[in-house]
């Protein structure tokens, strides 16, 4: 599976917000220090912004960059006109999307999707298409639309409410399995739920093609799946970093959130990039993780290009201070471990060096 990041367009949809140009660019030539295979930054008919963004990036990055367009003739101008690499035609498929949304009968859509299709092709632009409300639709009408797009380089499913769970994505996946090659298909996932990292990792262990992903999960409403979790995921579990380069991943996703000023949205608790999240301070967790830091952790997080702090002080046991006495070349005597933990109790929490230092200074007599 590869991954195409919707990070610059799906946040910047959300309520507020109206990302500059610099910042757009910016943090798209950030992420494509990850060697992402798709970048979407934007939705070019919205304006010469993202049409700005688009061919600024198109022309430098590896990346290829993607054009959001409706299946709209001046849509699919606008992203010739700002010279993307590919076009992302999107069209409503679920019944409900086709009655609310365009008010036109499926195959009207279908036939208007062709039509776009072979616009962007005329164009010079790769075409993709995206089925809008697909986990909500039919498994036939994918398979009929999949098999009639076979021709564009991947047809993709969208969860756009974020109603779907790990067991239904792979069921629906499953069956379409039965007619069309996965790995021509793509998945885009909301986090209404919670669950689109876990729905994206679903979906690659049934061999779908590639994933939207975006960091630290910005988009619409809840956002979609986590780039840094899909990486880091897929690396603890399968042993694939989907074509990113994981020591560059948390520095990276971090550096595109300050560049957006997002940085709300990992804050200090939120898996992988939140600042938190790999302190810890528990005295039966330090004691062990002082000898082998991986019997409290999921994974080392410096091979995401992540830190991890041991803390010492109110929570650090009698185990914990008599290795911290050991490691400074103290004995670690009875009296002298609980005199340490007093100090550690008193001046804590600190770090390992600091925790060391204090150590040294206070039990040298
Ligand atoms: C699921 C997603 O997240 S899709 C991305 C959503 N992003 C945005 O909406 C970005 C912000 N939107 C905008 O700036 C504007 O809505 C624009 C520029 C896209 C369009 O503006 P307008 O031309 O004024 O249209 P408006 O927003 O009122 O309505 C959308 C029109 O597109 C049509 N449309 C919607 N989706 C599609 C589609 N996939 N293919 C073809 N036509 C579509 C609607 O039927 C409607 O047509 P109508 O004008 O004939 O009624
Ligand atoms: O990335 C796309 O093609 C747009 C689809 C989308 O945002 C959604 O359905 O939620």
């Amino acid at each position: 599976m590869i991954l195409s990041d919707v990070t610059l367009r799906e946040g910047d949809q959300m309520p507020g917000r109206n990302y500059s140009i610099e910042q757009k660019v910016t943090a798209g030539k950030k992420l494509d220090e990850l060697g992402l295979a798709f970048i979407q930054p934007g939705f070019p008919i919205t304006g010469e912004k993202d049409r700005t963004v688009i061919r600024r990036l198109a022309s430098t990055t590896d990346a290829q960059i993607i054009a959001l367009a409706r299946a709209v003739e001046d849509d699919i101008e606008a992203a010739a006109v700002a010279e993307a690499d590919v076009a992302e035609v999107f069209i409503p498929i679920s019944d409900l999307q086709l009655e609310y949304s365009l008010q036109k009968p499926r195959n009207e859509v279908l036939r208007l999707a062709r039509e776009a299709i072979d616009l962007a092709t005329d164009h010079g632009l790769v075409p993709h298409l995206t089925l809008i409300d697909a986990f909500r639709t039919e498994p036939e009408h994918l398979s009929e639309v999949a098999i009639r797009f076979s021709d564009v380089g991947f047809v993709t499913l969208a969860d756009t409410v974020g109603a779907r769970t790990p067991i239904s994505v792979r069921d629906l996946l499953s069956t379409l399995q039965e007619d069309v090659a996965l790995s021509k298909i793509g998945v885009h996932f909301h986090d209404d739920m919670g669950v689109a990292t876990a729905n994206a990792l679903a979906a690659h262990e049934v061999g779908v093609g590639k994933a939207d992903v975006s960091v630290a999960s910005l988009g619409e409403r809840a956002g979609n799946s986590a780039l840094e979790e899909v990486v880091t995921s897929g690396v603890v579990e399968h042993d694939v970093s989907f074509g990113v380069t994981k020591d560059k991943l948390i520095p990276t996703c971090r550096s595109v959130l300050d560049i957006l000023e997002e940085t709300d949205a990992a804050g200090s608790r939120k898996a992988i990039l939140g600042s938190e999240v790999t302190e810890h301070e528990s005295g039966i967790h330090t004691a062990a993780m002082l000898h082998e830091p991986s019997v409290f952790e999921p994974f080392n997080p410096h091979v995401f290009g992540g830190r991890r702090e041991l803390l010492f002080g109110r929570g650090t046991g009698a185990s914990g201070a008599s290795t911290l006495l050991s490691r400074a070349n103290i004995e670690p005597t009875e009296q002298r471990v609980g005199r340490f933990l007093e100090l550690l109790t008193d001046k804590g929490p600190m770090n390992e060096e600091e925790a060391l230092a204090l150590a040294r200074s206070s039990m040298e007599e």
